[in-house]
């Protein structure tokens, strides 16, 4: 098997894969209408490429919140990795670390984030779930800290679980995490405000970003509550069924950001050519997901590496076709409006 695009991994990752494991990584919530219009974006958003550039080299690398990656594609957080390899997000970050990329650990982990730490040779970032007990909150941010992570990923659009219909389908539940012990790690704190993130600051000198801003509105709040970076997201398609997708929301959210922070995307990314689009709608990098699950269950850290390589490939060949040899260079004019 000859793997040509990411999505050359999809089949044979669900072919290694359990059923009802399979279904969780893919699934999305109620009639999965912003999964797929996660993807079906990218289709109505056309380019404009410029010609005669000098594109002998073209330069994919940047730096995320001052740490250098290879590319402005970063790994999303995504729970249990151990549904696609035994070793976990341990092999994922070995992969990642191959990419010359960063790697965000979810807090619903097969692994330890110290364990995670450890088989990373590229900078971490650490995604963070609240839970009602603050305790956990505490040890788990000052862990992540201590482990060599480089930032805090609130994620704010799960105040309750999402309407997964494959998964009560499947009778499937998470496992608990390797990270904390709490019994159903599906349980979050739903009282979660914006009031909450001044506290997060008292208990981290790590940036935190904020992960699931969907509008101007909540960039403002964010940016008002100390965050210092966005992450433009609907959860892929997992939460809110019919929310808008991440690529129409990016716009306000950079306009309200007015450059006061970074701002990242994830949702559908599967070619060079989307993230391209998403740099030139004000994106600082990206985060893919799924994609990642399939190179890991595939091939390991093999696999994980050789996804991102062929979006880094794509990427880069985009930005020759399109005359935009460095990533300054990929601005609003290369959408058509
Ligand atoms: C199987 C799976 C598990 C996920 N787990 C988490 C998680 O633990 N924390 C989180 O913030 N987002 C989680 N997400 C959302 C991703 O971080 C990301 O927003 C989304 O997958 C991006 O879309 P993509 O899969 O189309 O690239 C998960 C997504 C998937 C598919
Ligand atoms: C809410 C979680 C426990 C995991 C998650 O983020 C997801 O399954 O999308």
């Amino acid at each position: 098997m000859q793997y040509f695009n990411v999505m050359d991994y999809e089949a044979p990752a669900q072919a290694r894969m359990n059923a009802a494991h399979w279904d969780y990584y893919a699934g999305g919530s109620g009639d999965e209408i912003t999964l797929h219009a996660n993807r079906a974006i990218f289709d109505h958003i056309r380019l404009r490429p410029r010609m005669l550039v000098d594109v002998t080299t073209c330069d994919t690398s940047t730096s995320v919140l001052g740490s250098p990656v290879s590319m402005p594609i970063l790994v999303a957080p995504t729970a249990q990795h151990g549904f696609a390899h035994p070793e976990g997000e341990c092999e994922t970050a070995r992969g990642v670390g191959q990419a010359g990329t960063l790697l965000t650990a979810s807090s619903v982990s097969s692994r330890r984030l110290e364990d995670v730490a450890a088989a990373a040779s590229g900078p971490l970032w650490f995604q963070l779930y609240v839970f009602d007990d603050n305790t956990i909150t505490v040890d788990v941010v000052q862990r992540a800290e201590q482990a060599g992570y480089k930032a805090i990923v609130l994620t704010v659009d799960v105040p309750r679980f999402g309407n997964r219909e494959r998964d009560l389908r499947n009778a499937f539940h998470l496992p608990v995490s390797a990270n904390f012990d709490v019994p159903d790690v599906t349980k979050l704190k739903p009282s979660l405000t914006w009031r909450d993130l001044a506290w997060l600051k008292s208990l981290t000198s790590l940036p935190i970003l904020v992960k699931g801003v969907l509008t101007g509105e909540d960039t403002i709040l964010a940016l008002e509550h100390g965050a210092d970076g966005i992450v433009v997201s609907n959860h892929g398609g997992r939460q809110l069924d019919g929310a808008i997708t991440s690529l129409e929301a990016l716009p306000e959210v950079v306009e309200a950001s007015s450059g006061r922070c970074e701002v990242y995307f994830d949702g559908g990314i599967r070619r060079g050519t989307d993230v391209i689009k998403a740099l030139a709608l004000g994106a600082h990098a990206v985060l893919v997901g799924r994609p990642v699950l399939w190179g890991l269950a595939v091939n390991g850290q093999e696999g994980v590496r050789h996804v991102l390589e062929l979006l880094r490939n794509e990427l880069e060949l985009a930005m020759a076709l399109c005359g935009a040899p460095t990533l300054k260079q990929i601005t609003p004019t290369l959408i058509r409006r």
